[in-house]
């Protein structure tokens, strides 16, 4: 049994819950139970409060875990990341308030800044040789200048709506992040097989993200301009039809070049064009 410690509340919460129910790995919701076992994988859930996760994996409470970048490097906990997921993108940044002329990083010498990544931060200042008054919160960053707290914020900015809604301008992006999937690092043989297991099914998901399995008929005399257009995995399945004029071509499309290529084989004459999501990908 593998364990994963997972947000119990939050912005990681519903994405990681998504990308193992996409994997197939069957986890029942709803009861507030804060260990909970899959009925079809051998997996369990601990629920925790995300900045509890990376300490948690490193001293081998829970297995793997998945955490934010940001959380993750604040901690400095001794854990080795085994992907990157993708979701919860965001950045910490450097903001003050709009009206300030601001001409470089100097001006934070001798400034107060309020922020909850005290360590992130530290270490940025000391690489650039600025020296602060860090004053560390644990939420509502945002305005801790507009009520005379601080002179500047360091925090999570990702719209950026925040910032403008409490008169803040984002001078400095010192780190980017997304949510991390984190393991213990020294994980049994039985718990490192469990794992490739559950990365294999979160490949096969994240191959098929954002492709469409296409079908149509195509007139036979044409079939070689159609197979020139499609950039399909190898080559196109086509597949004879009752009418001997007309075959059947299946390929896969990326969504990003999707509406080019549709207008292109309609074009050269496909007809009946169907288009299905694609759950799964096994290169
Ligand atoms: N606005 C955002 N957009 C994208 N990702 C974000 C945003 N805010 C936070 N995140 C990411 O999601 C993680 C969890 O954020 P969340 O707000 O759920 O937790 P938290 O702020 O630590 O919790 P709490 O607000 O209960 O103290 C953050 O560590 C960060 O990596
Ligand atoms: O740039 P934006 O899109 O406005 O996002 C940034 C805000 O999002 C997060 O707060 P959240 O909404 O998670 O509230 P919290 O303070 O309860 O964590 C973060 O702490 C920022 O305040
Ligand atoms: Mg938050």
């Amino acid at each position: 049994m593998l364990r994963i410690a997972v947000q119990s509340k939050g912005r990681l919460f519903e994405d990681t819950m998504n990308l193992l129910a996409e994997a197939d790995i069957k986890i029942n919701a709803g009861k507030r139970t804060l260990l909970v076992q899959s009925s079809n994988f051998p997996l369990e859930v601990l629920y925790l409060r995300d900045d509890d996760i990376p300490q948690s994996v490193a001293g081998g409470v829970a297995d793997i875990g998945v955490v934010g970048e940001n959380e993750f490097m604040e901690r400095g906990e001794d854990a080795e990341i085994i992907s990157r997921l993708g979701f919860s993108r965001c950045r910490l940044s450097l903001a003050i308030p709009k009206d300030i002329d601001y001409h470089g990083i100097e001006w934070f010498n001798g400034k107060k800044i309020a922020t909850s990544y005290p360590n992130i931060l530290r270490n940025y200042l000391e690489k650039n040789r600025i020296n602060t008054d860090i004053h560390v919160i644990t939420g509502s960053v945002e305005i801790s200048p507009g009520i005379g707290l601080a002179d500047g914020i360091f925090d999570i900015v990702s719209s950026g709506s925040t910032l403008v809604s409490n008169n803040l301008r984002e001078v400095e992006v010192v780190m980017k992040s997304e949510a991390l999937l984190i393991g213990n690092k020294q994980l049994n043989g039985e718990k490192r097989d469990i794992l490739q297991n559950m990365l294999f099914r979160f490949e096969a998901v994240r191959n098929a993200e954002d492709k469409k399995y296409v079908r149509m008929n195509a007139p036979k005399a044409r079939l070689q301009e159609i197979i020139d257009v499609l950039p399909g995995l190898k080559s196109p399945t086509v597949i004879p039809l009752a009418d001997e004029e007309w075959c059947s071509v299946h390929t896969v499309l990326d969504q990003k070049r999707f509406w080019e290529i549709i207008g292109r084989l309609k074009e050269i004459g496909a007809q009946g064009i169907l288009v299905t999501p694609i759950e799964k990908m096994i290169l």
